[in-house]
């Protein structure tokens, strides 16, 4: 069987998918696609010969889509993710799910009402091979409990449409997420330490800063966000554990060595540093949806890291600690 996808927002990543989705990934394909941005969403249909619906309403209903991916912006995510819940078809969304956990909730309300697992949250970082290999030496108790963990995330720069709160809930929900599934466990306080601005780009963003999360058992990971460092898309993340540290490595195959010294490229964007991860990720949720079945990350994930954001979307305003507040999980996502 060959999953028909229907395409929401094929602007970057949802481009960057439906070239993997063409060429690397088995059992799916790209049928429809509809874009806020007509003459976008007219060129991408032209070239893969798929449809373009005038709505998302439109394509969600389509008999041709038996389901569907949104990659369009984070506050336009709620209304799609609940129309697909309604019309019964998978959804892989993009993360953030919502930018703030009110909105994530409600998917969370419906697809319990639905009765199936029908969500799938795009935090790709739970497939990266490095973090997996992090997550087993930790998982082993070879270096005993784990106390702290260092994160950085640095891009290059971020567009002009990127506002002060995204630090938080666009760029940080990646460590959120991802923290979460390393340590297997929530988040109960948040805290944002604000250094020197840089001169280079963007006075109206906080930039950069320290997001400083606790969890319930009292492991402290700090997250540098930098997202105008101007040099490339470095992530690194290192844990400290009683008997050791494991961090990841750099992305690189190769490392040069002449007369300028020893030196490996940095990566360039999140399609370079996760390109493995964005193929196992999209794999995997085609062959679930061909089955039949739920995979990855569900919408009580895109709530839990939600949380957290707006605990560290409210630090970023008002110095201090601020309380992560949750619901109890509920048992449909036990
Ligand atoms: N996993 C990752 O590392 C990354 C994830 N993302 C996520 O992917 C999503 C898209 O980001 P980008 O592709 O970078 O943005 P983009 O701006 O390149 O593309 C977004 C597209 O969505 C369209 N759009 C906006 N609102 C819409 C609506 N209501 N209905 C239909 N189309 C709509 C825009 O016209 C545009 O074509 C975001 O949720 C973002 O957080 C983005 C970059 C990396
Ligand atoms: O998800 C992503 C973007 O939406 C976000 O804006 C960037 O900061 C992240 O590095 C990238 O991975």
């Amino acid at each position: 069987m060959t999953v028909r996808i229907g395409m929401i927002g094929p602007g970057g990543m949802g481009q960057a998918h439906i070239d993997r989705i063409h060429t690397v990934i088995a059992g799916g394909r790209v049928v429809a696609v509809s874009d806020v941005d007509e003459a976008r969403a007219t060129e991408v249909a032209r070239r893969i010969r798929g449809t373009r619906y005038a709505s998302s309403t439109e394509l969600i209903a389509a008999d041709e889509v038996d389901a569907v991916m949104i990659c369009s912006y984070g506050p336009a995510h709620e209304v799609d993710v609940l129309a697909c819940i309604a019309a019964g078809k998978p959804v892989l969304c993009e993360k953030p799910l919502t930018p703030t956990a009110d909105a994530a909730l409600r998917i969370m309300e419906a697809e319990q009402a639905a009765g199936r697992r029908l969500v799938t949250v795009g935090f790709m970082r739970r497939f990266d091979r490095s973090y997996r290999e992090m997550k087993a030496l930790l998982d082993s108790g070879e270096l005993g409990e784990t106390l702290m963990v260092h994160c950085a995330h640095r891009n290059p720069t971020v567009p002009d449409f990127y506002t002060w709160d995204m630090a938080i809930n666009d760029t940080a929900i990646h460590e959120i997420d991802t923290m979460r599934w390393l340590l297997g466990e929530e988040f109960v306080s948040a805290r944002v330490d604000k250094p020197r601005k840089t001169s280079l780009r963007a006075p109206h963003l906080q930039d950069p800063l320290v997001l400083v999360l606790e969890t319930v058992s009292g492991v402290r990971v700090d997250d540098e966000i930098f997202v105008n460092c101007q040099f490339g898309y470095d992530i690194r993340c290192e844990a400290v554990a009683e008997r050791g540290t494991v961090s990841l490595a750099d992305q690189n195959a190769v490392v040069v060595r002449d007369g300028g010294g020893r030196r490996n490229g940095i990566t360039r964007d999140h399609n370079d540093r996760f390109r493995g991860a964005f193929v196992t990720e999209v794999q995997e949720w085609i062959d679930a949806v061909a089955r039949g079945e739920h995979t990855g990350s569900t919408a009580w994930d895109g709530y839990a890291a939600a949380s957290v954001c707006d605990a560290g979307v409210k630090a970023l305003t008002d110095d201090g600690v601020v309380a992560v507040h949750m619901v109890d999980k509920p048992a449909f996502y036990a």
